[in-house]
């Protein structure tokens, strides 16, 4: 079975956040069960397009609308990735040094254009098409719909919602940019007025998943407006868990930590980690650290942070380390906190994939107060690392980790996103970190967790099996 991953992100090629994680990853572990999982991203102007060199396979050009753009497949000279990559190059509009902007829209249907146009030259077509989020939203519809992707009406095809806040909405104006299609359908594209990407793959993908059982079920309830559709439409929508690659992800082989380590002596490697932190960001190693890493954005709850941050520093003698970067509000809000509690907090504004594994391996606890959580990767790395979880129960977070006062409890769990919640859990981790014993035994028991993609590589190709012709 062939099967074609198409994403705007894939680790470590381009990142932006757990999209990449997923589409970096999940092709290994298929690729290692019988089936072959290749995937497709577009063409960056970034670091791993600079340390790379690159072949071109073929050239063409896509009509976009009433312009012509020219296009490149390329793909990688050497291998140093566990799966095949097929790199979209069209300099003009993809060939940046971001992934994401605020007018995309011409961007990713080029690439979604070029992609399908290039398929279509492949002597046999993959066996499944697997998108993923809106940027890749429109494949499904123009399977479909198009005339010219007549060819590939046959392929199944699945869309995996990583996160349904971002729908890739744009105007009716633009919607001869789509190759020609029957123009009856056009309610197909449409919802609330306008060309909605991921409500268009919901209504012609023949496979929905979200990446967490319990996401898939609150997005009935919460989808940024899409509810009616998702519960019209939940027959063929599935939740699956997401894992973590356990080989990039692995305290004992990462290259990033100042000093590797393993369940038997997580104590010296974490503290080791921990006191490389603690001394480039001026805090004191012998007080608990509280870690959050992230995008700041109003879903994981950044906004609140800096009143959290403040209310719990003035009660507790504790330490705060944010890495993440996004709303500039919350960003200026928490570059003012940092002179009211030098030594105490600190934040790097920005994003940092190195120091981002060493504050996993650091790190006493990990906060995640999320407001929406599709499935978060984050927590799955802090308990891999012995870090434990403080998060609040949704989504994937209520999937991955049980409050310590429960059986077999490891992680502390709140219900809502306020000061008041937030601050009482950070409080639950001050008291169960004097309690050293008990903490170090938890400890030891998130390491041996196993979060990896095996289950669920295999759960995928199953759904890919069920409707596979
Ligand atoms: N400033 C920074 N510096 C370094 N690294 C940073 C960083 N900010 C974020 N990261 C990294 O980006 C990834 C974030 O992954 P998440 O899954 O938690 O969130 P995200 O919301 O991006 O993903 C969406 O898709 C994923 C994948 O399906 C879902 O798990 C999730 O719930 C959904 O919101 C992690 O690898 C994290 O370490």
């Amino acid at each position: 079975m062939n099967i074609i991953h198409i994403s705007a992100e894939c680790y470590p090629i381009a990142k932006v956040g757990g999209l990449a994680d997923v589409v970096g990853a999940l092709p290994k572990y298929q690729n290692n069960e019988n089936v072959r999982s290749q995937v497709i991203v577009p063409f960056y102007d970034n670091a791993f397009t600079k340390a790379n060199s690159f072949a071109t396979i073929q050239q063409s050009s896509i009509i976009l609308g009433d312009q012509s753009y020219a296009f490149n497949i390329l793909v990688l000279d050497e291998k140093p990735l566990e799966f095949d990559v097929f790199f979209i190059d069209i300099p003009d509009l993809l060939f940046k040094n971001y992934v994401y902007s605020s007018s995309d829209t011409e961007r990713f249907l080029a690439f979604q254009i070029a992609t399908l146009d290039w398929l279509l030259t492949w002597e046999s077509y993959p066996d499944i098409i697997h998108c993923h989020d809106h940027h890749t939203g429109l494949i499904p519809f123009m399977l479909q719909e198009s005339f010219k992707y007549e060819a590939f009406r046959k392929i199944p095809n699945i869309l995996t919602i990583h996160n349904a806040q971002y729908q890739g909405w744009f105007s009716h104006d633009k919607v001869g940019l789509i190759p020609p299609f029957n123009f009856d359908h056009v309610g197909l594209l449409d919802w609330g007025g306008n060309i909605n990407p991921l409500a268009a793959a919901i209504k012609c993908a023949w496979r929905i998943t979200t990446v967490s059982p319990s996401y898939m079920e609150e997005l009935k309830q919460a989808a940024n407006g899409l509810e009616p559709l998702l519960s019209a439409e939940s027959d063929k929508c599935v939740g699956i868990l997401n894992g973590i690659d356990t080989n990039v992800w692995n305290p004992e082989t990462d290259h990033y930590l100042v000093k590797n380590y393993k369940l038997k002596n997580v104590s010296a490697g974490a503290t080791a980690n921990k006191k490389h932190l603690c001394n480039a960001f001026n805090l004191n190693p012998k007080k608990p650290l509280f870690a959050f890493i992230g995008r700041l954005v109003y879903e994981k709850g950044s906004d609140i942070f800096p009143e959290v941050f403040k209310q719990t520093l003035e009660e507790n003698d504790i330490s705060i380390l944010l890495l993440g970067s996004g709303n500039p509000e919350t960003e200026a809000q928490l570059e003012a906190l940092k002179p009211l509690f030098t030594g105490r907090f600190n934040a790097h504004i920005g994003y940092d994939e190195q120091l981002s594994h060493i504050v996993y391996a650091g790190a006493d606890f990990l906060l995640m107060p999320s407001r929406v959580e599709p499935c978060g990767l984050n927590q799955m790395y802090a308990l891999r690392y012995g870090t434990i979880p403080i998060v609040r129960s949704i989504g994937g977070l209520k999937d991955t980790v049980i409050d310590i006062e429960e059986e077999n409890g490891f992680g502390i769990c709140h219900q809502n996103v306020t000061v008041t919640e937030i601050t009482e859990a950070i409080n639950r981790g001050v008291a169960l970190y004097k309690s050293q014993p008990k903490y170090k035994a938890i400890q030891k028991q998130i390491m041996e967790i196993d979060h990896s993609w095996d289950v669920s590589a295999q759960d995928y190709i199953k759904l890919y099996h069920s409707i596979k012709n």
